[in-house]
């Protein structure tokens, strides 16, 4: 049983506000699985619909049509509910970690809300607290901090700490290095990949951005017309999805072909 397993997938948006009558397919027929502590690469050009399958993963959203299994179970219920374990389970990173925090809370105060409902004293919290920045490379002695006093860098490595707090299964990476110097970049991932190592969490890495998917991810989606395609060896020589090559291509300087004469 995969962790994580979308079938047969349809998804569109109303074009021009809510009374508007045009729709526009984002995902047909579009299928993806993750299995218990892999990461998976999605990647596509800006538009292909990666965030959408990211919101359907996380719950957000309903497709129009089609099925989101959560170890085994539809992730929502009939009246479109995901049970508190589950969205305590799937948790998510985004590429603006200040759009992701509110500015008026100490760095304290964002890492304990999603420990809250456990309803530990507020020493226990704080120790928790402190325990999950050092894991992330945060001195715990910032934490009573206003949370953006922090660099770009520092702040995402809290807004990961917060997605691991409840102790997910599953964590969207939404573009959650793109808007890092290529330094941080670095870092982020390697903390990325050691807290997989260390829990067993597993991810799915939306990029745009082939560079960050090599010796990252474990298997590799590509969106191509409107659905996820996996890739068996994006860095290969072998034939790719146009979709693939374009993204390749736009990181490679061309080969000069070699004419005879
Ligand atoms: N809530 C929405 N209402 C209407 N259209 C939307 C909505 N969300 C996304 N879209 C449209 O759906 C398409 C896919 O968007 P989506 O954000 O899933 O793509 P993406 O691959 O994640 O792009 P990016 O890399 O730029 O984030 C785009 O054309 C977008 O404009």
């Amino acid at each position: 049983m995969s962790l994580l397993r979308m079938e047969g997938i349809h998804h569109a948006y109303r074009q021009g506000g809510l009374l508007a009558r045009r729709r526009l397919p984002v995902l047909e027929a579009a299928a993806l699985r993750i299995e218990a502590g892999e990461c998976v690469a999605l990647l596509g050009p800006t538009g292909s619909g990666k965030s959408t399958l990211g919101r359907l993963m996380l719950g957000l959203e309903a497709p129009d049509a089609g099925t989101v299994l959560f170890e085994g179970r539809p992730l929502r219920d009939a009246r479109g509910r995901v049970a508190p374990a589950d969205r305590r389970a799937i948790q998510a990173v985004f590429q603006d970690p200040f759009g992701a925090t509110s500015p008026r809370l100490s760095a304290f105060a964002v890492m304990a809300e999603p420990l809250l409902a456990a309803r530990l004293p507020r020493e226990a919290l704080r120790a928790r607290v402190a325990g999950l920045m050092r894991a992330v490379g945060l001195d715990p002695a910032v934490m009573d901090r206003l949370a953006h006093r922090m660099s770009g860098g520092q702040l995402q490595r809290l807004c990961i700490a917060r997605a691991l707090a409840p102790g997910p299964r599953l964590v969207l990476l939404d573009e959650a290095v793109n808007s890092l110097d290529l330094e941080t970049q670095a870092r982020i991932l390697a903390l990325l990949a050691r807290l997989r190592r260390e829990t067993g969490v597993a991810y799915l890495f939306v990029t745009h951005d082939l560079r960050l998917v090599r010796g990252f991810a474990g298997r590799c989606y590509v969106m191509q017309d409107r659905r996820p395609v996996e890739v068996a060896e994006p860095f290969g020589d072998g034939p790719l999805p146009p979709a693939m090559a374009a993204l390749r291509d736009a990181i490679l300087p061309a080969r000069p072909a070699w004419r005879p004469g």
